[in-house]
C-alpha cells in the first residue's frame, strides 16, 4: 500500500466517526477521505467542515459517499451503530448493532472492495468477528480496535500512579473491550524495568494495581455517566492504527485479532497486540500470562464466544 494517493472510507459519521474524521485530517494521513452514514446531510456538512481544516493541515479531498466509493479504498472504517445509553453495557448491543453491521458489509462487498477493514462499534470484538464471517475476506484484513482505547487508559493510570509519562508506559489491557478485560501486569514494564518490580520498590501493592484496573474497565461507564459517550480517545486510537496500515508501520498495537491457536483459543476475536502494517495484521504476539491473567484470558473468550454464537444464531434464525 505504499503509493501516493491512499483513501480512507469512514462508516459511521457519529461522534466517534467525525472525531475520527477530524483527527485523520489533523494527521495528515491518506489523501482522499469518504464520510458514509445513514444522514447524507450529516456527512455533507461534515465534509464541507472538515475540507476548510486542510489549508492549516495537509491537502486532502474529503465528501460525503456511497458505498460504491468503496470499491479502490486502502481502508474502510466502521463506527456505525448504536452506542451504550447509560447503565447498558456494550455486550448489550449486540443484536441491534449486529444487524446494522451486515447491512454495512453487504454493500462494502459488493463494490469489490479489497482493503482492510477497521472495526470499532460495539461490542467491538463480537462485530469484528460478525463482519469477518459476513465478508468472507482474510481474517488478517479485518482488525478490531479491540483493547487499544483500554491499554491507552492503563498506560494514563500508571502513568498518575508512577509519575512518568504515559507514553513511556508499555502495559496492556487484554482480553474483551469490556467488562471481563484484564490488565497484563505481568509483563507491563516502565523504562524496560518490570512493572510488578517497580511498584514493589514504590511500595505500591496487587490490591492498588487490582484497583486501577478495575477503574481502567469502568472508565468507559463513567465518562457516559458524565457526556453521554465516549470518542475522543477512540477516535485516536482509531487514527494510530490507520497510520500504523496506511505507512505500513509493521508497529505494534493492542487491538483484537482472530485466534489462531494463541492463548488456547480459536475462531474468536479478542484483544491482544498484533504487527499491524499494509496487509493488515502481520501477526499476533502472544504475550506470556501468569496463572490469574490465564484464567482472566480464558473467562473473557468464554464470555465473547457465548455471546458470539447466540447473536450470530439469532440473525441467521
Ligand atoms: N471500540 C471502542 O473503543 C469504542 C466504540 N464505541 C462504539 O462506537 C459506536 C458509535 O458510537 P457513537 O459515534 O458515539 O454513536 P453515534 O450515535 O453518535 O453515531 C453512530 C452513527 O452511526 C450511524 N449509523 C447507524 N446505522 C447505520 C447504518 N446502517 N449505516 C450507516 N450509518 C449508520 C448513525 O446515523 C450515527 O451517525 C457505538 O457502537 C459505540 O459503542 C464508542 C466508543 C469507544
Ligand atoms: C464506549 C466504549 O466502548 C469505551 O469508551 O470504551
Amino acid at each position: 500500500m505504499s503509493k501516493n494517493h491512499q483513501k480512507v472510507v469512514l462508516v459511521g459519521d457519529g461522534a466517534v466517526g467525525s472525531s475520527y474524521a477530524y483527527a485523520m485530517v489533523q494527521q495528515g494521513l491518506a489523501e482522499e477521505f469518504a464520510i458514509i452514514d445513514l444522514s447524507k446531510e450529516r456527512t455533507e456538512g461534515d465534509a464541507l467542515d472538515l475540507e476548510d481544516a486542510t489549508p492549516f493541515t495537509a491537502p486532502k479531498l474529503v465528501y460525503a459517499a456511497d458505498y460504491d466509493t468503496c470499491k479502490d479504498a486502502d481502508l474502510v472504517v466502521i463506527t456505525a451503530g448504536a452506542p451504550q445509553k447509560p447503565g447498558e453495557t456494550r455486550l448489550d448491543l449486540v443484536d441491534k448493532n449486529m444487524k446494522i453491521m451486515k447491512s454495512i458489509i453487504e454493500p462494502i462487498k459488493a463494490s469489490g472492495f479489497d482493503g482492510i477493514i477497521l472495526v470499532a462499534a460495539n461490542p467491538v470484538d463480537i462485530l469484528t468477528y460478525a463482519a469477518q464471517k459476513f465478508s468472507g475476506f482474510p481474517k488478517h484484513k479485518v482488525i478490531s480496535s479491540g483493547t487499544s482505547l483500554d491499554s491507552a487508559r492503563l498506560r494514563v493510570a500508571l502513568a498518575k500512579k508512577f509519575n512518568v509519562s504515559p507514553v513511556d508506559v508499555m502495559a496492556n489491557i487484554l482480553g474483551e473491550h469490556g467488562d471481563t478485560e484484564f490488565a497484563a501486569y505481568s509483563s507491563a514494564t516502565i523504562g524496560g524495568k518490570p512493572l510488578l518490580d517497580m511498584a514493589k520498590e514504590a511500595g505500591v501493592s496487587m490490591d492498588e494495581l487490582l484497583q486501577i484496573e478495575d477503574e481502567v474497565r469502568h472508565k468507559a461507564y463513567e465518562i457516559i455517566n458524565r457526556k453521554g459517550a465516549t470518542y475522543y480517545g477512540v477516535a485516536t486510537a482509531l487514527m494510530r492504527i490507520s497510520r500504523a496500515i496506511l505507512r505500513d508501520e509493521n508497529a505494534v498495537l493492542p487491538i483484537a485479532a482472530p485466534m489462531n491457536g494463541e492463548y488456547g483459543l480459536d475462531d474468536i476475536y479478542i484483544g491482544t497486540p498484533a504487527v499491524i502494517n499494509a496487509q493488515g495484521i502481520d501477526r499476533v504476539i502472544e504475550v506470556p500470562l501468569d496463572e490469574r491473567e490465564t484464567k482472566a484470558m480464558a473467562a473473557s473468550a468464554k464470555t465473547l464466544k457465548e455471546i458470539a454464537t447466540a447473536g450470530m444464531a439469532k440473525l441467521q434464525g
